[in-house]
């Protein structure tokens, strides 16, 4: 498994392109037939991308995290950014649609995953795993439910709607925070005002962006910002005290998770666009 050791803010202004992208980029995470596995620790958040193929793939373990099995001491949330697939832990089974989260609470031995419809439309799974102290239960939400916020406007392009799926009002879990963000067509932008929040990190992994777009996605203390550019099912990682807001070339969605001090969804520090540098 990749590590990345955390940084601090006063590293930002030295790094170059290529130093920034291989610290806050992450990019190989879907394969086929493999499980691409990223150890951040930014509150010791793993990133892994699940893409059964043309068999099924066990979830691993692996020995930088020294787990008898992976969710021996973590907590998992899992988004399925791909075709329709399944995901079996310790016996039973739960569909996927695309967009659908399944939590797998701390405990949980023998997880697979499948695509029903093998190599015509795989299945792709996003997981973020997070330290956790208790086993709260496993559970599905559907795409589009959980709770629902719709956000921004048409006129400052960023009209979008967020599914919160594990939250403190939702899905239970020790620390992780986690949904889906859908830009409505013609609006790019997404975060913006921008905000951090010192208490927890924030991945976000970008998907059902053409092939051919990217995302200027700004990070960095907000009157410091750099810019990653950011393709398809490439993910982010923002610092406690980074900011973490993107513009597309074109709509798209993207997996929010966040894990830290607390779960409050509105901990937020904002920041008027006017202030940020
Ligand atoms: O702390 C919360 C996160 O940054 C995201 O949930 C924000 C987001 O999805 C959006 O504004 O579109
Ligand atoms: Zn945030």
């Amino acid at each position: 498994m990749e590590q990345r050791y955390a940084t601090s803010p006063e590293h930002v202004p030295g790094m170059d392109t290529a130093e920034l992208r291989s610290r806050y980029l992450v990019q190989d995470l879907f394969r086929d037939d493999a499980v691409g596995a990223v150890y951040t620790h930014q509150d010791r958040v793993v990133l892994l991308g699940v893409s059964p193929t043309s068999k099924p793939l066990d979830l691993p373990t692996f020995p930088e995290i020294r787990s008898e099995y992976f969710l021996e001491h973590r907590e998992a949330g899992v988004i399925n950014v791909g075709g329709t697939g399944t995901i079996t832990a310790d016996g039973t089974t739960y569909t996927l649609t695309k967009g659908s989260c399944l939590y797998l609470g701390r405990g949980v031995k023998d997880v697979s995953f499948a695509s029903d419809e093998g190599a015509e439309a795989p299945a792709a799974f996003y997981v973020m795993s997070a330290p956790a102290h208790t086993a709260y239960p496993t559970t599905l939400v559907e795409a589009g439910h959980g709770n629902v916020r719709e956000l921004g406007d048409a006129l400052t392009s960023n009209r979008r709607t967020l599914n919160q799926y594990i939250h403190e009002n939702g899905v239970q879990s020790c620390q992780i925070v986690m949904g889906v963000t859908t830009l409505h067509p013609g609006s790019m932008w997404n975060t913006m005002p921008a905000h951090t929040h010192d208490r927890r990190m924030e991945a976000y992994l970008y998907f059902d962006l053409p092939e051919d777009a990217r995302v200027i996605h700004l990070m960095g203390e907000p009157t410091e910002t750099r810019h990653l550019v950011v393709g398809n099912r490439e993910a982010t990682i923002a610092p406690s005290w980074s900011v973490h807001s993107g513009v597309g070339t074109a709509s798209y969605s993207f997996v929010w998770g966040m894990a830290g001090e607390n779960q409050s969804f509105d901990d937020m520090d904002g920041f008027a666009v006017t202030d940020m540098r």
